[in-house]
């Protein structure tokens, strides 16, 4: 907000907003106009900044003008709003524009929101991971920490922070069995990356404008958290919040991996060349369901009003009656895909997400079995799931279960003996990033991340 009349009105604005105090002392022109900034919802999902100005009558003082100003002031400072964030920018995730996507249309919005930021720009793979596990960088001086980059960045935060709140209280952070106590920090990601599935699955766009506005709003959601551990020892290997799969899907990260020049293209390379290639992997998953979690079949969506995530966050669902006694079968068969969606995974190749009906908050994945079939089949479902009206989970080899934990055993032989394929392994596909141990038991911790998100508001334009 500005009171100064002054032509270099742009930069005035954001020296105003910075200064605490609401009217500028070393103004000495008459205060007559102020710019309102505020936030106003365009589109579907999106978000903007547009301002108000405001002049005060020429006939009278400014005292009304200020003290309508100082009104907004107090309410606004009503509002649980970050006053300071610890930024990570990725330079080199997405189209290795993170870095102008920040400076430009990032920042400038944090300062008209007054909001005092330390940026560090990263020099490699966990360089944020290791700076937020470390005991001398005191999180407690920031209300949240932030990611400018992809899904694989805001995983560094996730796992960051977490194994670092439960170092703090003394939690065996590793263990299976653990009972996760959530982080105090509020995290963040604006996005910068390839894909993009925690942006878009928490405000139902990739737009860095709009997850910038949740941002300074103070916006926050509770997330879940799938911990993926070694199936057969009680150590833990990543946290994930959106996507986990084996097989089709484990395999084009692995092999995108190793074309990183192509920048986001590389996945739609390698997803035809395993497309092509068609290969079955044996397995074994181990699943319990709880009829009062729904399916993900289910109709209802998660929005940001969602009664599924807020009786779960009420631990409504700990109080089960008879009929929700869990039910816990065996699977064991040859699939093309195993996938499990804690968020819906929404992404530019998958219009309404991997699972288009997973939710945020309640406590669990969505797992998907493509079980052998032939190519065309496995067309129909991955056009299905990139883009069309008609259910992927409608098919006949595809099976959906919604779960609060898993467990997968890859079956192989050990050799290649006679003139039968050998069974191999494939790897899994964690947020994006590829997890060599095949064997693996997750198990989702409900709404342990607060996130600053508004949720899928659903707007009629
Ligand atoms: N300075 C850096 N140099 C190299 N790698 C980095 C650097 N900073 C972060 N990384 C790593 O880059 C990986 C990918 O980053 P990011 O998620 O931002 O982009 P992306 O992979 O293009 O997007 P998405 O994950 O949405 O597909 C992350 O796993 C992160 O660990």
């Amino acid at each position: 907000m500005c009171f100064c009349p002054k032509p270099d009105t742009k930069k005035l604005i954001c020296d105003c907003v910075l200064n605490d105090d609401l009217i500028d002392e070393s103004c000495d022109q008459k205060m007559t106009l102020v710019r309102l900034y505020y936030a106003i919802g365009v589109g579907r999902h999106g978000w903007k900044v547009e301002y108000l100005s405001l002049q005060a009558d020429a006939n009278h003082n400014d005292s009304a003008l200020f003290n309508y100003i100082r009104r907004i002031r107090d309410i606004i400072d009503g509002y649980k709003r970050p006053k300071r964030l610890l930024v990570f920018v990725n330079p080199f995730g997405g189209h290795r524009k993170a870095r102008k996507i920040y400076e430009n249309r990032v920042f400038p919005i944090f300062k008209l929101a007054s909001i005092e930021v330390d940026c560090i720009v990263t020099e490699r793979a966990n360089h944020a991971k290791d700076l937020l596990m470390d005991p001398q960088v005191r999180l407690n001086t920031y209300d949240g920490v932030i990611c400018v980059g992809g899904d694989g960045m805001f995983a560094e935060l996730l796992n960051g922070i977490l194994i670092r709140t439960q170092r703090d209280h003394g939690i065996n952070w590793s263990s299976f069995e653990s009972s996760l106590k959530a982080p105090k920090i509020t995290m963040g990601v604006i996005p910068a990356g390839s894909t993009d599935a925690v942006a878009y699955a928490t405000t139902g766009i990739n737009d860095p404008i709009t997850s910038s506005i949740a941002i300074v709003l103070g916006k926050r959601l509770n997330i879940d958290v799938s911990a993926v551990h070694h199936r057969d020892e009680d150590k833990l290997i990543r946290y994930s919040t959106s996507f986990l799969g084996y097989g089709y899907f484990g395999d084009t990260i692995a092999d995108s991996e190793a074309n990183r020049w192509m920048g986001p293209k590389r996945y739609d390379w390698a997803g035809i060349k395993k497309f092509i290639r068609h290969r079955l992997y044996s397995g074994e998953i181990k699943l319990c369901i709880e009829p009062s979690d729904g399916s993900p079949k289910d109709s209802n969506v998660c929005t940001n009003n969602c009664e599924q995530c807020a009786k779960a966050a009420l631990k409504v669902r700990d109080q089960l009656n008879e009929d929700d006694a869990p039910a816990c079968i065996s699977i064991r068969g040859k699939f093309l895909a195993i996938n499990a969606a804690t968020l819906t995974c929404r992404c530019r190749m998958t219009k309404n997400g991997i699972s288009p009906k997973a939710h945020l908050g309640n406590g669990c994945t969505d797992l998907i079995l493509v079980s052998q079939c032939s190519r065309l089949d496995y067309l129909k479902y991955l056009l299905r799931t990139a883009m069309s009206s008609k259910s992927p989970f409608d098919l006949n080899f595809v099976d959906v279960y919604r779960v609060r934990e898993f467990e997968f055993n890859p079956i192989v032989s050990p050799t290649s003996g006679g003139n039968r394929r050998p069974l191999s392994a494939s790897v899994w596909n964690c947020d994006g990033e590829v997890v060599d141990e095949a064997a693996i038991h997750v198990k989702v911790h409900c709404q342990l991340i607060s996130l600053f998100a508004t949720g899928i508001e659903v707007r009629d334009n």
